[in-house]
């Protein structure tokens, strides 16, 4: 069967994400971990979600990723392809958010891009260029202190021009609630000056739904979940969804098994959530100097879960506040601490796995695609919603056998998330 819509995303907890809104919105999805091997059985669906870990990488690698991941969605029959990126714009002057859309444009015959990170369900809104996180500015919001990506400019359009070859335009929100012919009027207007990359405002889902029916004229635009889901809702007034197909009920199917929780997000809200879950399971905050120093914490960490495990959930966290990670990264370096951490998180999440552990919840976007990577698990079917932006997935053609899993984006969540998700896991 052809897919409607293709998808590659800059990192796996947005990929799951957006897959999340996709299937709420109607369309059948399936996310998979790069691009799947030719031998794995993917359901019938409307969506393809190809996760990438690209989003803190050199930009060329980033580039020659999502490069192929874009010919193989068209070669299943991808009529419009949308990068997935964060919906606060995680990315800095060397990319990858500009040269990635640039290079996807090119592949799909050049014109103007679309580009909106505004995902209003999560208060991520976009006005005259500006994103806004809640009521804050971006460069006033948590993302201020981003481990990786520390965002100091809330002006989208610079963001993007520092970012990119081409020109950088603005399609307001006067435009925008005056619907799809003043959109198109405005691209008309932005690509006869030579624009090729076009901020999009976006504040209600309304907003979203007419820049939707506008991507899908194209072939190809960069947003995030609330791009995709006027996507979504544009695919299905157009009538061309088909019944049957992979459901949210096939992947709730229980598991069994033992469940963990590892964290290596240090976002605001994961912090909180460590805190809330310290309450009701046991928490163990890993040293991340010693992290840095050898194996003995990540051999100390798997002990101490592997006396606890069977009788409960238990959860493992690197994740610190801006001043300890500041501290860290200027004395081993913000990449090397990062990935130090990520490999880390990674082992001894496979561990636990190795364990037992069936039921797993990762924090982290980073943290997520370094553990799903190290599990090597090839794709995974879309269950129901735990919070907004993060669903309940269900490993398929996993070589351990069936899993739940649930990639919390540092962002996302209520405070009770962590027990929240682990209630929906069976
Ligand atoms: N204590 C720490 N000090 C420094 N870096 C850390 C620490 N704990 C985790 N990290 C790193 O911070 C980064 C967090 O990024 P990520 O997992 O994408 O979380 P988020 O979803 O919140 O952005 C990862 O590279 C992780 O390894
Ligand atoms: O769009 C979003 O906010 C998320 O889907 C996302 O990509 C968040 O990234 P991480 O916080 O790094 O998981």
């Amino acid at each position: 069967m052809a897919i409607l819509l293709g998808s590659i995303a800059d990192d796996y907890t947005g990929a799951s994400d957006l897959a999340n809104t996709l299937t709420k919105n109607g369309l059948r999805t399936v996310q998979t971990v790069g691009i799947p091997d030719p031998s794995l059985a993917l359901p019938d669906v409307d969506a393809v979600v190809v996760s990438l870990k690209i989003r803190s990488v050199p930009a060329p690698e980033a580039v020659t990723a999502a490069s192929s991941a874009e010919r193989w969605l068209r070669q299943r029959g991808a009529g419009h392809v949308l990068y997935k990126i964060c919906s606060t714009f995680d990315s800095t002057d060397a990319g990858n958010i500009g040269p990635v859309t640039e290079a996807l444009s090119e592949a799909a015959g050049g014109g103007i891009v679309l580009v909106t990170p505004a995902f209003p369900e999560t208060g991520r809104t976009v006005y005259l260029g500006h994103l806004f996180v809640g009521g804050q500015p971006l460069n006033e919001s948590p993302l201020k202190d981003h481990p990786l990506n520390p965002m100091h400019d809330a002006n989208l359009v610079r963001v993007l021009t520092r970012q990119s070859h081409g020109a950088v335009g603005l399609i307001d929100l006067t435009a925008i609630a005056a619907g799809p012919d003043a959109v198109r009027a405005r691209l008309d207007a932005l690509r006869t000056a030579g624009v090729t990359l076009a901020i999009a405002d976006a504040i209600f889902e309304r907003d979203l739904e007419t820049l939707g029916e506008i991507a899908l004229e194209t072939p190809m635009s960069t947003g995030a979940s609330g791009l995709g889901l006027g996507l979504a809702r544009a695919i299905v007034r157009s009538g061309r969804i088909s019944a049957g197909g992979a459901t949210t009920a096939d992947a709730m199917r229980p598991v069994g098994g033992l469940s963990a929780i590892v964290a290596g997000s240090c976002s605001k809200a994961t912090l909180r959530q460590l805190d809330v879950a310290e309450r009701s399971m046991p928490v163990l905050r890993l040293d991340p100097e010693r992290l840095l120093a050898g194996p003995d914490e990540i051999a100390a960490a798997i002990s101490w879960a592997g006396d606890r495990i069977a009788t409960g959930p238990v959860v493992v966290a690197a994740s610190a506040a801006p001043e300890t990670v500041s501290r860290l990264q200027s004395l081993y370096g913000r990449e090397a601490s990062g990935h130090a951490i990520e490999t880390a998180t990674s082992i001894i999440a496979a561990e636990l796995v190795e364990r037992g552990v069936k039921r797993l919840v990762v924090a982290g976007g980073e943290t997520s695609g370094a553990a799903v990577d190290r599990l090597a698990i090839p794709a995974f079917l879309i269950g129901p919603e735990i919070a907004p932006g993060v669903p309940v997935l269900r490993t398929v053609g996993n070589a351990q056998g069936d899993m739940l899993l649930a990639l919390k984006s540092g962002n996302f969540g209520g405070e009770d998330f962590f027990a929240a998700a682990l209630a929906m896991m069976h």
